[in-house]
């Protein structure tokens, strides 16, 4: 097993420059996911990786090995990566038996490993029970499983998925997420995910790649995303939480209860920003206190989303265990808060 590097690419269509100087050093073994709203270049990385589109600048190396570069371009066919699609792509005609062995025949892999190869793939995804049944015959979850199990057939070092689950029903892409994980867990290939569900990258993925317009804004692992994003956008891209106006200060800095209180009382201005959690508001508090008025309240089974209004206007996600009538006033401390460098599209 190799690491994968991309190294200052950059593509272009025309006079479009749609992934600008990108550099990623992904390890053997590593889940990453390549987050970010929709044309922000992310299908565009994977399709380099694959091979499906030829590099503008700069380079992609497996290992010792040169994948891409502006001079030189390995084929798909050559770089033997597992690959996994949104739409599945199976044969109809074809059994999932069939389906998933079909890369080995095309490799021309003797029947005796045709056999064992096939059978410990279906294993992985436990599909056994169904292998001589055809596409038509399954649920979309199983087909996507056939999909897995013949992505990994080839025993790739690198496994690809774009937007595997974004056909799938809500329920049914929670119960995928599990399978996805134990997949990564028992073959340990590296795996690059494409998706734009921040929820769906936190819950796969060990380091996460947040793109927006063809630039990367953030690679750091799930964690330090939801708790430390690196600026406005990865804040409001990430998570639940509400950006506060406050006194203009440097970015990147965990606060205080008492810090975020001296921030948004001092009235020398409010160019600055800071990230609240809501399971980072006490709606009980004695000490280091705010006001507020509550604008709305929704229950959500295990607890209720209350949205405040602050003495400056600014809305506070906050949870509570309990109703809070609408309009009534509220006495609330922030215990901790995240200081943002503001976006360069929203500096005002
Ligand atoms: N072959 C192409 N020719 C011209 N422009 C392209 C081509 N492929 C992609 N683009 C453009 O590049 C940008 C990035 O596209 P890409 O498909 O990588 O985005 P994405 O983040 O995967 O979006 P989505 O989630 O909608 O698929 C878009 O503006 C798209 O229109």
């Amino acid at each position: 097993m190799a690491r994968l590097s991309l190294n200052a690419v950059s593509k272009s269509f025309g006079d479009k420059t749609v992934v600008d100087n990108l550099s990623l050093t992904i390890e053997p073994g590593q889940f990453v996911a390549l987050l970010g709203p929709s044309g922000c270049g992310k299908s565009t990385i994977l399709r380099m990786l694959a091979g499906f589109e030829t590099v503008s600048a700069g380079d992609i190396q497996h290992g010792d090995q040169c994948l891409s570069s502006a001079k030189f371009h390995l084929p798909t066919e050559e770089r033997n990566f597992g690959m996994v699609f949104q739409s599945y792509a199976l044969w109809p005609h074809m059994t999932v038996m069939e389906n998933v062995g079909y890369p080995l025949k095309i490799q021309k892999v003797d029947r005796q490993n045709y056999q064992r190869r096939v059978q410990d793939a279906l294993d992985i995804v436990q599909l056994n029970d169904f292998k001589d049944r055809l596409p038509s015959q399954l649920s979309g979850g199983q087909r996507q499983r056939v999909a897995l199990a013949r992505s990994l057939v080839t025993e790739p070092d690198v496994i690809l998925f774009d937007e595997p689950l974004a056909n799938l029903d809500r329920h049914l892409r929670e119960s995928m997420e599990i399978t996805f994980r134990e997949f990564h867990r028992r073959t340990g290939a590296t795996m690059v995910y494409v998706t734009h569900d921040q929820a769906e990258a936190m819950a796969l993925a060990d380091q996460i790649a947040v793109l927006k317009d063809g630039q990367l804004m953030q690679w750091s692992t799930p964690e330090d995303l939801y708790a430390q994003p690196n600026n406005e956008w990865v804040a409001n891209f990430i998570g639940q939480g509400s950006i506060l106006r406050c006194q203009s200060v440097l970015g990147n800095q965990l606060l205080t209860s008492a810090d975020v209180i001296g921030l948004l009382y001092d009235q020398t201005g409010h160019h600055g920003r800071m990230l609240v959690r809501p399971q980072h508001v006490d709606l009980s508090a004695t000490s280091n206190m705010l006001q507020g008025t509550v604008r709305e309240c929704i229950f959500r089974g295990e607890r209720y989303d209350i949205f405040l209004e602050l003495e400056n206007g600014d809305t506070l996600h906050a949870y509570h265990t309990e109703p809070l009538t609408i309009g009534s006033a509220r006495q609330l401390s922030i215990q901790q808060a995240w200081t943002l460098e503001p976006s360069h599209d929203h500096d005002h």
